[in-house]
């Protein structure tokens, strides 16, 4: 396994960066474009790995899709079946694509990585079954699993526990305007996360021409056709927060462009986070500069609305001068890994301090050493041992690869930010 030595910050960084398009508006507008009346053209998708998963995913299922470049045409088609899909680490092609599948006539089988075959998907699984879909699930709930559909799903209500992943929800409601009933899905449960990916899944449904109406833990939406055209991509604000945190960390300025001015993206959230942290945040021409005051201040922070960001704050905490706690982030144990053990492993491992707790974890800084960070196949752990290596000498980041997860291009942007 090759292993990348996370360069160290020489001084106050200056620099600017741009970003390619975020993972859940290119995953949800192939999923949307796939069931439209006419063809779509994606401006701005994300190339990464979890994207041309799905793009795979729509193709083996008898959607064309020309993922060529970064503008991906989709000219829709009814799901068929048999079909193979492989879902990889992706939580949004494990949730997104069954309830699509589901109305297809005949089988069609999922598996993925073998970290993909213990993430949450229980819930969504028993609620296609309560819709009519035939789930024959050896390891009942997770992958691999295959659906027998009859070639259209009835719909209706279904009653779920969301609280393990946002994603459990927002699958079934981007295909539901292909179910005869639409659906009505309620969440009974501890609280559900990511409050904001269900803001997108609605926003977006609703964009497309579909009928959404939300509650307190309920989402319905109607029968209907879809409509195609053009989605424009934003660029993914969740991948911002390692860049945006170098800023914090050197003492320096980070301009991350076209940041937008209104976004339903929980990375926007950075904004708010890093000023808490010791950073000031300023959006103006349509750019984001966070600049760092020298003073790196702990927190306490409920993260359930932007948990993809845990990982490089907590980075940042590791830094600060005191003590920091985040909560409302118990469901990232069902991530790529098992996130709050491997912060709190690789943190402990380099002279840190962290704890987890029931739904979060305790980082009491200290001095730190370099050493071998693992990071877990999970992108998020690389681009977090990248953050904390700006300050500490000697991080070698095991895997740096898997950053192709979400963003491929993450170590040259990352070389190309330390060098301007
Ligand atoms: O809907 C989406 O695109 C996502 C929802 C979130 O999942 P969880 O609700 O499991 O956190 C997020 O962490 C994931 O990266 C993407
Ligand atoms: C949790 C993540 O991804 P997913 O659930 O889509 O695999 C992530 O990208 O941080």
């Amino acid at each position: 396994m090759t292993r990348w030595n996370a360069p160290v910050a020489s001084g106050p960084l200056k620099a600017v960066v741009e970003l390619p398009g975020s993972k859940s508006m290119t995953n949800r507008a192939l999923i949307l474009a796939a069931q439209a009346a006419e063809p779509s053209v994606l401006r701005g998708a994300l190339r990464s790995r979890d994207t041309l998963l799905m793009a795979a995913a729509l193709r083996a299922l008898g959607v064309g899709v020309d993922d060529e470049g970064t503008d991906w045409r989709v000219t829709p088609a009814p799901p068929s079946a048999p079909a193979a899909v492989d879902c990889g680490l992706s939580g949004n092609v494990m949730r997104f694509v069954p309830p699509l599948a589901a109305r297809a006539a005949g089988p069609v089988s999922f598996d993925g990585d073998p970290h993909a075959r213990v993430r949450p998907m229980g819930p969504l699984l028993e609620a296609l079954r309560a819709l009519g879909v035939a789930v024959a699930d050896g390891r009942r709930g997770l992958l691999p699993f295959t659906l027998a559909g009859t070639g259209a799903v009835e719909g209706g209500r279904v009653t779920i526990d969301a609280s393990g992943s946002s994603q459990l929800v927002s699958g079934l409601l981007l295909s539901a305007p292909g179910y005869a009933r639409g659906i009505e899905v309620r969440h009974e449960g501890p609280p559900v996360p990511s409050a904001p990916h269900l803001e997108m899944t609605v926003r977006m449904l609703r964009d497309a021409g579909a009928e959404v109406e939300t509650g307190d833990d309920v989402w319905r939406v109607a029968p209907g056709p879809l409509r195609g055209g053009e989605y424009v991509i934003e660029p993914d604000l969740s991948n911002a927060a390692q860049f945006l945190a170098a800023a914090v960390v050197t003492g320096g300025s980070v301009t991350v462009r076209n940041w937008p001015s209104a976004t339903v993206q929980p990375g926007d959230r950075l904004r708010e986070l890093l000023p808490l942290m010791g950073g000031e945040a300023e959006l103006s021409g349509g750019d984001l500069t966070v600049r760092g005051t020298g003073r790196i201040r702990g927190i306490d922070a409920d993260l359930s609305d932007a948990p993809e960001v845990a990982q490089v704050l907590a980075m940042v905490a590791a830094l600060a001068d005191g003590p920091s706690r985040f909560t409302g982030i118990a469901h990232i144990r069902g991530h790529e890994t098992d996130r709050l053990a491997a912060l709190v492993a690789e943190i402990t491992r380099l002279g840190g301090d962290a704890e987890e707790l029931p739904d979060g974890l305790v980082i009491r800084p200290r001095p730190l050493h370099g050493g071998v960070f693992h990071t877990y196949d999970d992108h998020r752990m690389v681009m977090a041992a990248a953050t904390l290596g700006l300050a500490v000498p000697g991080v070698e980041v095991e895997n740096p690869g898997t950053v192709g997860k979400t963003l491929p291009e993450f170590l040259d942007l990352w070389t190309n930010m330390l060098e301007q």
